[in-house]
C-alpha cells in the first residue's frame, strides 16, 4: 500500500462520475464531503496486499495513528487515490481494506471520512504547510519486498 498523508485546513470532494463500472453504491449525502482540521490520507492499496489484507490494515493503522499523534490531528479523511501505484489491487481488495481502515480508525477514537470508492471526484485540499505536512508511507505484508 502506498500513502500520501496531507495534515490539512481542510479537505473536500464532489463525486463527479463513475471510474468503475460498479463502484461503491452511495448515497446523495456522500456525494459531497468535507473535514477540516484533517489529516487526510490518499490511499493505493497494491497487488501485493492481496496476499494479506487484514495485516495490511493494521500497519496502516499504525502509521496513520503515528502521523496523527505528530501533527495532533484528531480527524482522518481516508480517500481511495488510484494514481500512487502501478500495481494496484483488484477494487473489491482495495474497497474492503479502505472499509476496514475506516472501521478501525473510528474504534481507535478518530474522527473519520471515506471518500467514495470507484469514483471521478473533485476535490479542495489545503495543506498547511509545515515541516510534517506531507508525509509519504509505504507498506507491505511481512515477507513481502516493496517494490
Ligand atoms: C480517478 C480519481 O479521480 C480518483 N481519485 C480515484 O483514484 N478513483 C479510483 C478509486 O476510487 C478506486 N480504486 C480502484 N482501485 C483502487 C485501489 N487499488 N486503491 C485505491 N483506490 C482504488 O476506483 C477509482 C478508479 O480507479
Amino acid at each position: 500500500m502506498r500513502m500520501l498523508l496531507i495534515h490539512s485546513d481542510y479537505l473536500e470532494y464532489e463525486v463527479k462520475d463513475k471510474a468503475l463500472k460498479n463502484p461503491e453504491p452511495i448515497s446523495e449525502e456522500q456525494k459531497k464531503g468535507r473535514l477540516d482540521e484533517v489529516l487526510a490520507v490518499f490511499m493505493s492499496v497494491e497487488k501485493v496486499d492481496e496476499t494479506n489484507p487484514d495485516e495490511i490494515v493494521e500497519k496502516a493503522i499504525v502509521e496513520i495513528k503515528d502521523v496523527a499523534s505528530q501533527v495532533k490531528a484528531d480527524r482522518i479523511f481516508v480517500y481511495p487515490f488510484a494514481h500512487l501505484s502501478s500495481e494496484l489491487a483488484k477494487p473489491d481488495v482495495a474497497l474492503r481494506v479502505l472499509q476496514k481502515i475506516e472501521e478501525r480508525l473510528k474504534e481507535e477514537g478518530f474522527e473519520v471520512k471515506r471518500a467514495p470508492f470507484g469514483y471521478y471526484k473533485a476535490f479542495r485540499l489545503s495543506c498547511k504547510g509545515h515541516p510534517l505536512a506531507e508525509l509519504s508511507r509505504t507498506i507491505v505484508p511481512s515477507g513481502e519486498a516493496v517494490s
